[in-house]
């Protein structure tokens, strides 16, 4: 601020400066990373740093993860693309600062992603950074998953690091359209989320399951998915009960339009 209290006009040249200056503590992009992002990888480098700048003042990120974004983060993330079947369309629930959804939308531009999450401080940041990124295969949407049901079906859900297994998928299920999957990222814990979850699985529409690795030969440690398959139904019977409340909701929300449309050409 200058003397008389007008804003002095920015240096293009430091400006310019500040922007390519390296963000502290942030290392530069393994040189993975261009097999994974393609040229897509200079908007990957500057998410990394939206998220070691913009996402650790808000409190989104730790300041302890800055030296370890790249990999227990973004590319640790970005190599669910190898699951995803070509054009799928994606719902990453809970998706806090774009993880998963961001990356993996950026290493799969045919893949359409829906970043949900309920928190509004979340929601904002991933509207800025969607807008900032350019990126034309995202769009944010603010609620909760179990509010969704009968509103979204996706091909795919992916979360990570948002609820235990038999929770998360009766949240997570319920979106997926019939034959779609979820894949939650679940680490160490794997195995034991997924034999606890057994019955619960069943009970919501799905007929198949396993744990994978990917990023297997690109990373020095690959990301562990527990994959889940849904059947006909996913989410099983009370999805598809609420599912038809809400096909029933917005057909009478329609033919109440449709009546007032037909009572003024009766007239
Ligand atoms: C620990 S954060 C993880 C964020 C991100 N997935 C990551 O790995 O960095 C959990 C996120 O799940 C969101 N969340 C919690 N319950 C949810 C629900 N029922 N539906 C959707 N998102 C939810 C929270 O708001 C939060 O952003």
């Amino acid at each position: 601020m200058d003397r008389d209290g007008t804003a002095a006009e920015p240096d293009e040249a430091a400006v310019d400066a500040a922007e390519d200056a390296p963000v502290e503590g942030l290392a530069p992009a393994p040189a993975v990373a261009q097999e994974i992002f393609g040229d897509r990888l200079p908007i990957a480098e500057r998410y990394t740093e939206l998220l070691a700048t913009a996402a650790v003042q808000r409190g989104l990120i730790g300041p302890r993860e800055v030296p370890r974004l790249w990999d227990r983060h973004v590319l640790n993330c970005a190599v669910l693309a190898e699951l995803l079947p070509k054009e799928a369309s994606l719902c990453d629930v809970g998706s806090g600062a774009g993880l998963p959804g961001i990356p993996v939308a950026l290493a799969r531009p045919d893949v359409s992603v829906t970043l949900l999450e309920p928190l509004l401080r979340r929601t904002t940041f991933l509207e800025e950074v969607v807008r900032e990124l350019g990126l034309d295969n995202v769009t944010v949407l603010r609620g909760r998953a179990e509010e969704m049901v009968g509103k979204l079906a996706v091909d795919v859900v992916t979360a990570r690091a948002v609820a235990p297994l038999d929770r998360l998928a009766g949240w997570g299920m319920p979106l997926l359209r019939p034959y779609g999957q979820m894949l939650a990222l679940k680490g160490d814990t794997a195995e034991q989320e997924l034999a606890d979850s057994r019955s619960a699985l069943t009970r919501l529409g799905a007929v198949k399951w396993s744990v994978t690795s990917v990023g297997e030969g690109l990373l020095e440690t690959s990301t562990r998915v527990v994959r889940v398959e849904a059947g006909e139904s996913p989410g099983g019977v009370k999805a598809a009960a609420r599912r038809a409340k809400a096909a029933r909701a917005g057909r009478s929300g329609r033919e109440r339009e449709g009546g007032r449309g037909g009572a003024r050409r009766r007239r």
